[in-house]
């Protein structure tokens, strides 16, 4: 028997996050497991609750999107418990990459298997990421996305067509693996795991536990790279399109060119703001134990 705490948003999936922690402790009280339910009260809260609950629990299980596992697995780091996931969010990119079931009964009875893995656990500016963060249009449509009434997968392909023709590309300074040069961007993204969720591959070569971060740098595109784009990010092979540029290193600074002092980022998909100069680091030997569904990760 295992002591098991799941940490639910109430808000994640709109709604569907409850509804998937009963059923979660279903299953697991059928396999007599010991589970609680906690569910949190605003944003931030999962992180405390996190901290807290894991001097009790054995697992402590998020119960949301990747907004909700970001701020769960901060609270874990320096616990030595392990993460669970039960996905319920629209993109679900660290389950993906995990090999997490979608369907939350077959979630849980991961949990109960408990196959584990350690996993990277990189930081922007100090702030913690585990799956993907960056800077440009991705970012933009985190921070447009935030401010639409609704949540899902729909708004968020609306925001995408509606800021598409709008947002203007980036002009910044990188530095990484002992060079230094300038690009001109309309993404950079930081991926820990491959994907921003929803198997839309941002990162295709990135390895969770290789200690490295992958980088993808998407340079200003004609519609025509665009769309290309947008199907290679589907094909998992965006790293070989078009006015794409990708390596992988334990460490990037990002600087502007401009005036500008901060900037509009996403890390895990939600909206984030950081001061340049951007430091973002892998933090090798600071692992987190992660619940997983496949020996392959
Ligand atoms: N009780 C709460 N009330 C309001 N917001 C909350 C609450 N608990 C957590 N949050 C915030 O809800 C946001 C969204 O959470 P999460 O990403 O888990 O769900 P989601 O919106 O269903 O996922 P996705 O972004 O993939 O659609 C997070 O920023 C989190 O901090």
């Amino acid at each position: 028997m295992k002591k098991i705490v799941l940490i639910a948003n109430p808000i994640s999936g709109q709604g569907k996050a409850k509804k998937a922690a009963l059923l979660t402790k279903e299953v697991l009280d059928q396999k007599n497991h010991d589970v609680h339910i906690e569910y949190t009260k605003h944003a931030g809260h999962a992180t405390t609750l996190a901290q807290n609950l894991s001097q009790q629990y054995d697992i402590v299980v998020a119960v949301g999107g990747d907004g909700t596992v970001n701020e769960v697995a901060q609270g874990l780091i320096e616990s030595g418990k392990t993460l669970g996931i039960i996905p319920t969010g629209s993109g679900n990119g660290l389950a993906r990459h995990l090999k997490i079931p979608m369907n939350t009964k077959s979630a849980a009875l991961c949990i109960d298997k408990e196959k584990k893995t350690s996993i990277d656990t990189p930081t922007i500016n100090g702030k913690h990421f585990f799956c993907t963060a960056g800077i440009g249009f991705d970012a933009h449509i985190s921070h447009v996305f935030s401010k639409m009434s609704g949540r899902g997968l729909s708004n968020y392909v609306k925001a995408i067509f509606k800021e598409y023709g709008s947002h203007k590309a980036g002009n910044y300074t990188l530095a990484y693996n002992n060079q230094t040069e300038t690009d001109h961007a309309f993404v950079i993204t930081v991926g820990n795991a491959a994907q921003y969720g929803n198997e839309a591959i941002i990162t295709p070569l990135a390895s969770i536990k290789d200690g490295q971060l992958d980088v993808t740098i998407l340079k200003k595109p004609s519609l025509i790279t665009a769309m290309n784009w947008g199907i290679r990010l589907f094909m998992g092979n965006i790293h070989k399109g078009p006015n794409t540029k990708y390596f992988s290193t334990k460490k990037l600074t990002i600087d502007t060119t401009t005036d500008e002092k901060v900037v509009n980022g996403h890390r895990d998909g939600e909206p984030d703001q950081w001061s340049f100069p951007l430091e973002f680091s892998i933090n090798e030997g600071r692992t987190l134990n992660v619940i997983v569904n496949s020996d392959e990760i």
